[in-house]
């Protein structure tokens, strides 16, 4: 299994990355090679359209310059071949019934100036949660807001870029300070040669090397010694 280049197993990813001819507007810069069909991407574009039957304009219509963010953001979650470090088996039992998706991403590392500018064109729209996953009022075909959360301004339910990303989508996303064109963090947008491979490598080398100092840790540490420090997972 390659973690620098897979696809999650998520509602509507291929099995294996590869080159896509034809995908649309936005998702474009994947077409090298994708996780994402070109329907996908023409879907990506549409309001309500049957990836998720998700509701943008569940506050009143959202502003075409934060649209364009979601848009992205749907291009880079469908179409992303490098997110194998975060990939989590989602465990049913655990979390709630998210029985849509056998895997997600967890804590991806966005780029400090690309949330900025997400929260900044989205700053005049309204919305009703901090958590987009959850909790929906599902009763219609797409979501509507549930009862007892107002729509209210965005500023005032994500007060920060951070809050943003990180909430939005159950920390798929972990806001971080470096910039785009680092090689620290990913990028949803970018033309030519994906930037985000080489990020992908940095973590997973940065993975590889944490689970190899822990398993030598267990290896030489007897486990007497440890009894103590084992009663935090305890209690
Ligand atoms: N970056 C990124 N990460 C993501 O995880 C992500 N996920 C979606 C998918 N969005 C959604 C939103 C709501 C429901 C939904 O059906 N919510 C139900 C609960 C479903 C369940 O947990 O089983 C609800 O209660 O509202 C599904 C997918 C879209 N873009 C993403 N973009």
């Amino acid at each position: 299994l390659d973690k620098l280049n897979m696809c999650m197993d998520g509602k509507h990813q291929k099995t294996a990355p590869g080159p896509e001819g034809q995908l649309f507007l936005q998702c474009t810069p994947w077409r090298d090679n994708a996780c994402c069909t070109a329907n996908t991407t023409e879907e990506a574009h549409e309001d309500n359209s049957y990836l998720y039957n998700f509701n943008w304009n569940h506050c009143g219509a959202m502003s075409p310059s934060c649209k364009r963010h979601f848009i992205q953001d749907t291009c880079f979650y469908e179409c992303s071949p490098h997110l194998g470090p975060w990939i989590q088996p989602v465990s049913t039992w655990a979390e709630a019934p998210d029985s849509w998706r056998k895997e997600r991403v967890l804590n991806v590392p966005i780029c400090k100036d690309e949330c900025e500018q997400w929260w900044e064109d989205c700053k005049d729209d309204f919305t009703c949660k901090s958590n987009w996953h959850k909790g929906w009022d599902w009763s219609s075909k797409v979501n509507k807001c549930p009862e007892g959360s107002k729509c209210r301004k965005w500023t005032e339910v994500f007060p920060t870029p951070k809050s943003m990303c990180e909430e939005i989508w159950s920390n798929s996303y972990l806001y971080t300070t470096h910039l785009k064109g680092s090689g620290r963090c990913m990028q949803l947008w970018f033309s030519g040669k994906n930037p985000n491979r080489e990020v992908a490598e940095y973590y997973n080398q940065a993975q590889q090397s944490r689970s190899f100092l822990l398993s030598l840790f267990l290896l030489f540490t007897p486990r007497l010694l440890m009894l103590p420090w084992m009663n935090n997972f305890i209690f």
